[in-house]
């Protein structure tokens, strides 16, 4: 491990408090995104040294706005396995369904959910192809970096209309988003701090009535 990798996977561990098994799934999961990200882009080439804090780290801080033990989650544009394959580590006996429009991407999350022994199930569709239709329901639906607020509403709107909490990590404009979403949809949202970016908020969607 290179310097700067071992420092931040120091870092990171402030946040992930977790078992020897989990994190042993999680060390997987890095070796796999190095391991195929010489041959392909899963994640930006410059958040590498970091991978622990900015993917590994930021993905796992969504556990604790979730409700405990869920048994359904649906990650819907997971990339490499953020936040999808974190959970999937973190909650072995969860249902963690990870919806990836891109198939080479998709192929590394099949990959890397077996190298990790955690047996998430794996779309390689859009999401409008499964919300609703293969995946009916859910306790959690999140998404990183997919959308505007008010498009990734849309993608989740079957799941959080019968009841499953949104969890949509964003940046710094947020507000601007969250304004623009109250023009499209009726929610009620909360907004928490991010532990790994001071000027990121992860919104929490915790009640959804539809359209306008
Ligand atoms: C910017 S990346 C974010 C990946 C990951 N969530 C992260 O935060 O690192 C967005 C991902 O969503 C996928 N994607 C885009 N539109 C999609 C859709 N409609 N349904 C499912 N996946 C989609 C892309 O292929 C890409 O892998």
């Amino acid at each position: 491990m290179t310097p700067d990798r071992t420092a931040d996977r120091a870092a990171a561990r402030k946040v992930i408090n977790v078992s020897r098994e989990t994190l042993a799934r999680l060390d997987q999961l890095v070796f796999m995104l190095d391991r195929w990200q010489a041959t392909m882009n899963l994640v930006a080439p410059a958040s590498l040294p970091f991978v622990w804090t900015r993917h590994v780290a930021d993905s796992f801080q969504l556990l604790a706005l979730a409700p405990t033990k869920p048994d359904v989650w649906v990650d819907l544009g997971s990339g490499a396995g953020f936040p999808g394959l974190v959970v999937a580590a973190a909650l072995p006996g969860t249902s963690v369904h990870l919806v990836e429009s891109n198939v080479k991407k998709a192929a590394f999350l099949r990959e890397a959910s077996r190298a990790m022994g955690v047996g998430a199930v794996i779309h390689a569709a859009r999401a409008d192809a499964v919300v609703g239709k293969a995946i009916e329901t859910a306790d959690i639906v999140s998404a990183r970096a997919l959308s505007s607020l008010s498009e990734l509403l849309g993608h989740a709107s079957p799941l959080l209309k019968t009841g499953a909490v949104g969890l949509f990590p964003k940046g710094r404009e947020v507000e601007a988003e969250l304004t623009a979403a109250r023009e499209c949809w009726r929610f009620n949202a909360s907004l928490h701090p991010s532990l790994t970016d001071a000027e990121a908020r992860i919104v929490r969607i915790d009640g959804f009535d539809g359209p306008r």
